[in-house]
């Protein structure tokens, strides 16, 4: 039996955007592009859709992010889905960060962890998007699971919708908004990393200036690119010197290239090419 360590999920992410570029690639089969792209709103159409996209496209960038909603809602059978891309992606040798921003009291939590996180589930992804409005130590379950099997976690900090600000910008009792707090308990956590931490923070290429400091030694997940209407300009804005540890994401930006593989590969290398200055 090994006793070797697993190799954190922080390293394995920098050593895949050395290797393919920043880009995370969204897979969310919407109604409105499965009819896009030809297929009807049905069980088998999502399937079409979802394995078409992730073997076009994750060969070609460092990590992709299923979104568990759009497989959720075809009930079991669609979970069934998520499971195989999951596996899709990962022969195609790319991260999968599973976005399904799951969290709860603890207990809870350690089964959504597990669900999540542990090889011995098919839905174990390399890194899960948690919310941590339940109080930051509720997500100790998912710290736990990524230090024991070499998973990474997101938290939700300042997200790209608009409404998230009523509560992530709200002050707390020692003076620092929540966002901040949370930005805190994982730049905490990520404190001896090299070279980079496990522990991530989401944050929006939409926002307002962040008002807190970005650089916690981790990843930083950026949604609301391309279709929500963030830029690469607006990133270089928000993110200044925590730009490098940026993972740009964008699903539908990318997606509304298909049905084609080409167009579809072609679009993730162009979205790669386009946000590859962060680095510099
Ligand atoms: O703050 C957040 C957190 C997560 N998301 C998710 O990202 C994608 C965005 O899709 P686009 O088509 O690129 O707009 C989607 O799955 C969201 O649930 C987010 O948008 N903002």
């Amino acid at each position: 039996m090994s006793t070797s360590s697993p190799v954190p999920f922080g390293a394995r992410l920098a050593a895949a955007i050395e290797a393919r570029g920043r880009v995370c690639v969204g897979i969310d089969p919407h109604a409105s592009l499965l009819a896009s792209w030809g297929l009807e709103d049905t069980l088998a159409g999502m399937e079409k859709f979802a394995l078409t996209a992730t073997e076009a496209i994750a060969p070609h960038v460092s990590i992709v992010k299923p979104q568990a909603a759009f497989f959720e809602r075809f009930g079991s059978r669609g979970v069934a889905v998520l499971a195989r891309v999951v596996e899709a992606a990962r022969e195609a040798g790319a991260l999968v960060c599973m976005d399904v921003k799951r969290g709860d009291i603890g207990s809870t939590s350690q089964a959504y962890a597990d669900a999540y996180m542990d090889p011995r589930s098919d839905l174990a992804s390399d890194a899960v998007t948690v919310s941590p409005y339940l109080g930051f130590g509720s997500l100790d379950p998912f710290v736990e699971t990524a230090r024991r099997t070499g998973a990474g976690i997101f938290a939700l900090a300042l997200t790209s919708n608009p409404e998230g600000a009523s509560v992530q910008r709200s002050i707390t009792a020692d003076g620092r908004t929540v966002a901040a707090s949370i930005l805190d308990d994982l730049r905490a956590l990520n404190a001896d990393a090299s070279p980079l931490g496990s522990f991530g923070a989401v944050v929006g290429a939409t926002i307002a200036d962040p008002g807190t400091s970005l650089a916690i030694n981790g990843p930083l997940l950026v949604p609301g690119f391309g279709a929500q209407g963030g830029t690469v300009a607006d990133m270089q804005r928000i993110f200044g010197d925590a730009a490098a540890n940026v993972v740009p994401s964008t699903s539908r930006g990318v997606l509304q290239a298909g049905p084609s593989a080409t167009a579809l590969a072609d679009a993730a290398r162009a979205a790669n090419d386009e946000v590859a200055v962060l680095g510099r």
